[in-house]
């Protein structure tokens, strides 16, 4: 009796009976097991609805760089690989973004022909800093007239775009001063576009029934004014023009040049390559969300928040509980000038801003992806003769090709994150072309399982 009265008795009660039998002891312990499986199931479940809680916790993405670095374009991707039915709804709304593209480098082009008129009716006083052009053909003269209601084209496609722009902080007020145009995120232009061509049933001549008459005339202009761009676009004494204007427009309004024909006829509908090409400059932050499962985890909601412009940096303090950043540095820039200042070296800039995120302690704790970006362009550069050791002077005589080119540039970068990171860190680069979706989506996919990894590591994600 007193060794009884020490055993708990809940051990006394799952003790066995004295007399059990063999067949009652088995019984007894299919039960236990039984038990045990049920329990286990239950420790299962509430597992993982402990996950799914977690995953109501987001990975946030933060894309940071210089104004054109690809930003927007590396989101788009993100939407493509993530999201394609939503992104292919937004298809017809790019079709407009396309044509102003289209309409806007013809307009440079005419800006260079007026620019080539000037110099010629007004000729100045010499100095080796003066642009030479070449006489203007009566051909050319001839295009520029024709090509004149091409301005209302882009009128009409810009109030199809930003129907209810104010002149303070959309497009149109950015028409006559600016080479681009640009969006304010908050600016539902795709919403808008969609709702206007959403009950739109394929007609015969590949002009939409319920389009309105302002934009179907722009549509059937352009489509006539076809051949005049390419004869321009063409001719080789505009491409001396532009060379003396320092317009490179081969590198990005290239590719929609070179495809006047096919981007105006009236059946067009924008590819997958053409929306990553289309540029509209970003204002403000816009953000991408999407669900995602990674190996056998609960799936997560992803959040990709693209600062736009090229003061994006001032907005880093908003941004301190980001998981992952990710830098667009665009190496084939090392030849160019920023747009707002053109004193800057765009290279330069890059490493600068690269800095500033390396050295921040808001960032610290952030997974740094480097995107060594424009890759394609750095390739077509170099192979054309154009010289990095004459922009990066340090350099010096190595090889000029984009095997060592490159990877001097990712050890230049590597270099800042070692002399100016608070804490040694890993960071991970790619060299990327971002304009190429199906790369892209390779190196995406491996960048978002890094962060996964990288954020548990830091129980980030807990
Ligand atoms: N050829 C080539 N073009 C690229 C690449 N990345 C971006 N572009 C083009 O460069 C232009 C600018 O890219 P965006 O993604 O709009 O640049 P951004 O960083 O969002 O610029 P902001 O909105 O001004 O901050 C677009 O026309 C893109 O299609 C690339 O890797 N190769
Ligand atoms: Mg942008």
């Amino acid at each position: 009796m007193t060794v009884a009265s020490d055993i708990d008795p809940l051990t006394l009660a799952l003790q066995p009976p004295p007399d059990e039998t063999p067949e009652a002891r088995e019984a007894r312990l299919q039960r236990e097991r039984d038990a045990k499986k049920r329990s286990d199931l239950i420790d299962e479940e509430l597992n993982r609805q402990r996950n799914a809680e977690k995953s109501v916790r987001s990975v946030k993405i933060l894309l940071l760089g210089q104004s054109e670095s690809g930003k927007s374009t590396t989101l788009k991707n993100f939407q493509l690989i993530n999201s394609p039915k939503a992104f292919k709804a937004e298809r017809a709304s790019w079709r407009a973004v396309v044509h102003l593209n289209v309409v806007r480098s013809i307009h440079l082009i005419l800006d260079a022909l007026t620019a080539a008129e000037a110099f010629a009716s007004c000729p100045r006083p010499y100095s080796p800093d003066d642009p030479v052009y070449p006489p203007l053909t009566s051909e050319l003269l001839a295009l520029k007239m024709r090509l004149i209601p091409l301005q209302q084209v882009e009128v009409a496609l810009l109030s199809k775009l930003f129907p209810h722009a104010s002149p303070k902080n959309e497009a149109p007020d950015e028409v006559s001063s600016a080479a681009e145009v640009s969006v304010h995120s908050a600016t539902p232009w795709k919403n808008a576009f969609s709702r206007l061509v959403n009950n739109v049933r394929g007609s015969l001549d590949g002009l939409e029934a319920n389009e309105p008459q302002e934009s179907r005339e722009a549509r059937q202009i352009l489509h006539a004014s076809s051949d005049y761009m390419i004869r321009l676009w063409n001719d080789p004494v505009v491409k001396e023009i532009l060379k003396a204007h320092r317009l490179r427009l081969e590198d990005m309004a290239g590719f929609f040049l070179d495809a006047i024909q096919r981007v105006t006829a009236l059946s067009y509908e924008p590819t997958d390559d053409d929306i990553l090409r289309a540029r509209l400059k970003t204002l403000g932050v816009s953000e991408h969300q999407f669900s995602l499962k990674t190996g056998n985890m609960v799936p997560h909601n992803w959040i990709v928040y693209d600062v736009g412009g090229a003061r994006s940096l001032v907005r880093v303090p908003y941004f301190d509980h980001m998981h992952a950043i990710i830098f667009l540095a665009p190496v084939s820039c090392f030849d160019q000038v920023l747009a707002e200042d053109d004193r800057v070296n765009r290279l330069e800039d890059s490493m600068i801003l690269w800095k500033i995120i390396v050295s921040s302690p808001l960032l610290k704790n952030a997974n740094l992806i480097l995107f060594l970006n424009k890759c394609d362009i750095l390739k077509t550069k170099l192979a054309s003769g154009i010289k990095l050791s004459d922009y990066v002077t340090s350099y010096g005589d190595r090889p000029n090709d984009f095997e060592n080119c490159s990877q001097y540039l990712k050890k230049k970068f590597a270099g800042i994150v070692k002399n100016y990171s608070p804490t040694s860190r890993a960071y991970y680069t790619y060299f990327t072309s971002v304009i190429d979706l199906q790369s892209t989506s390779d190196i995406l996919g491996s960048v978002q399982d890094t962060i996964i990894r990288q954020s548990l590591g830091k129980n980030m994600l807990l």
